[in-house]
């Protein structure tokens, strides 16, 4: 495959798999984009309505397949898996989203693909985890989408609340893309001015902040108690980060990243800065985090450690 050629595989069609590759068609991102699901009728139909949008945005080839189609990728994209039902955490689906992930590695690694791997499906970065250790591809190289969607989550808030674009906020939700995320606001910016100080100013409470770092950590049961399920603000955050891999931007992106000691963490993927691009993730950006964040950061590693160990067991057992 010449360099100028890209190839994407997206595996799980769904909601979010779905508005992922309507995102890609739109952007122009990779000149190959194959769609795998265990429903051959959902790919085929909508490799057939996707190509219809092809003459308006780039050329790009978009065709359901099976999973030798992975050999010769450079990126695979992991959206299959139950999503919650209202009521359900991100972690009660772990036992059977990690039976599913087994299933999907299994073809990936006999296809010899050599590539980067990107999991979205939840929870997320105990997917990660079990992806890596099963394909045996290096940890770079095997990533999750982590606190992408939260830390845009986390922009629009104060966007709203400072009165400015989301695109100039710069603020991060870390650890668990879940119910144990924290909003990192003491390294928070806006227009290269710390957003605690700018809140000060605006007599915005620490409390006021704490209340919208609650509703961030709760939007996704929002809308899925109103819609069923979230995929746009995911669907674009995949996009993203895939543009920044397969462009090799060494762009700075919230991700589920794997940790090698930063923030005293080691075999673990968690919600944290990174620098992405061709290799992966390039390496961790390790923030300084405040007293509350630091507990914060150890708390939700310690259940993130527990439910991937615990989760392996039981799958390889
Ligand atoms: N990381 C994040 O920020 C977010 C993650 N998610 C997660 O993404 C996942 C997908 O969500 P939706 O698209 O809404 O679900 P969905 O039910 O619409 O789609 C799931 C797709 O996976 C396919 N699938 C199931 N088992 C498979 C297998 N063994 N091999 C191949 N395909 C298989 C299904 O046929 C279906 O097309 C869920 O786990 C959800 O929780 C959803 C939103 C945000
Ligand atoms: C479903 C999910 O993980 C989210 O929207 O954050």
């Amino acid at each position: 495959m010449s360099k100028n050629h890209q190839k994407v595989v997206l595996v799980g069609d769904g909601a979010v798999g779905s508005s992922y590759a309507y995102a890609m068609v739109q952007q122009g991102i990779a000149e190959e984009l194959a769609i795998i699901d265990i429903s051959k009728e959902r790919t085929e139909g909508d490799a057939l309505d996707l190509e219809d949008a092809t003459p308006f945005t780039a050329p790009k080839l978009v065709y359901s397949a099976d999973y030798d189609t992975c050999k010769d990728a450079d990126l695979i994209v992991i959206t299959a898996g139950a999503p919650q039902k209202p009521g359900e955490t991100r972690l009660d689906l772990v036992d059977k989203n990690l039976k599913i992930m087994k299933s999907i590695i299994e073809p990936i690694k006999k296809s010899g693909f050599d590539g980067i791997i990107l999991v979205a499906a939840n929870p997320v970065d105990i997917l990660t985890y079990a992806a890596q250790k099963l394909s045996g591809l290096p940890k770079n190289r095997v990533f999750g989408s982590g606190t992408s969607l939260d830390s845009a989550r986390l922009r629009v808030e104060m966007a709203k609340r400072f009165n400015v674009s989301p695109v100039d906020v710069s603020a991060n939700m870390m650890a668990e893309h879940g119910d144990s995320e924290f909003a990192a606001y003491s390294t928070a910016t806006i227009g290269g001015k710390p957003l605690l100080e700018m809140a000060k100013e605006a007599n915005i409470s620490m409390d006021e902040l704490y209340k919208i770092e609650d509703e961030v950590r709760h939007k996704a049961y929002e809308i899925i108690n109103r819609k069923g399920a979230t995929f746009y603000g995911v669907a674009t955050a995949l996009m993203r980060i895939s543009r920044a891999i397969l462009r090799d931007e060494n762009a700075v992106l919230p991700v589920g990243a794997p940790m090698n000691g930063e923030y005293g963490l080691n075999d673990i993927y968690i919600g944290s800065p990174a620098v992405i691009n061709a290799n992966g993730v390039d390496r961790v950006i390790e923030v300084p985090l405040d007293d509350r964040e630091k507990k914060a950061m150890a708390d939700s590693a310690a259940t993130l450690e527990k439910i991937a160990k615990d989760g392996m067991a039981k799958l390889q057992g």
